[in-house]
């Protein structure tokens, strides 16, 4: 899980990915240039912050153009592309939780959920999308955290901070949070939430500003 942009700030890192989402996206609808401030207002980062993430991989807008989004993505791809296999595992196989095994990032073949864990003994044992059931409370018998350093939580939210309690004192460095639920974690445990409210806002601001 060694992640190779050393030399960029941990907070301008984590926008990397929203940036990354964003630029596809006016990609696939044609546009070659965006501006900071366009960026700004779908992505929901300032636009000062935006112009000093970018000029540490020294993308500098030009004035009246912006930025040149083929150059921006291409330097993005390296940047968060990762050679190594990652592997991650997934807490909560109900409705959500079994929708992501079975999609187990069939079409990134750097990512991958190798296992899961639940605490109905229905479902412990079984299997679904090929990843093996376990039990929650087999976590560090089964686990080889230095191979699974990620978890994904699709866990009802009642249940998700004692859950989150066990991962970080299993060792987890990060966790894809599905559930609603605020994760208080250490500042050592990285925890990234899926709001989606908050990816509708970004497809209506799609459907204002670059109508199909
Ligand atoms: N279903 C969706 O489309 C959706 C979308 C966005 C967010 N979410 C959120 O994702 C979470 C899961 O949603 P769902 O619809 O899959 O719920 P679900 O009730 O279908 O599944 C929850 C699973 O977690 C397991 N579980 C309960 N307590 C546990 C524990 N202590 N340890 C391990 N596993 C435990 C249950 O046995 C069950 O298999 C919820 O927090 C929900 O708000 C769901």
């Amino acid at each position: 899980m060694k992640m190779e942009q050393t030399k960029i700030p941990q907070a301008t890192a984590k926008r990397l990915p929203l940036y990354y989402r964003f630029l596809e996206n006016l990609q696939a609808s044609g546009k070659q240039r965006v501006s900071s401030t366009e960026l700004s207002e779908a992505v929901k980062v300032d636009s000062a912050t935006i112009r000093r993430d970018f000029s540490y991989f020294g993308a500098l807008g030009k004035k009246g153009y912006g930025y040149n989004v083929n150059y921006l993505l291409s330097f993005f791809r390296k940047t968060l592309d990762q050679d190594e296999l990652t592997k991650v595992m997934l807490v909560g196989v109900g409705n959500l939780g079994t929708a992501l095994l079975h999609y187990n990032f069939s079409k990134n073949n750097n990512t991958r959920i190798v296992m899961a864990f639940d605490v109905d003994e229905n479902k412990v044992g079984a299997e679904v999308g090929g990843v093996k059931i376990h039990h929650l409370k087999d976590l560090t018998k089964v686990t080889d955290l230095s191979e699974v350093s990620v978890a994904i939580l699709t866990v009802p939210a009642v249940a998700a901070q004692k859950i989150a309690d066990q991962l970080v004192e299993a060792g987890i460095e990060g966790i894809l949070n599905f559930t609603p639920a605020r994760l208080d974690v250490p500042d050592s445990v990285r925890v990234h939430h899926i709001d989606l409210s908050v990816e509708l806002q970004a497809l209506v601001y799609f459907l204002k500003h670059y109508p199909v």
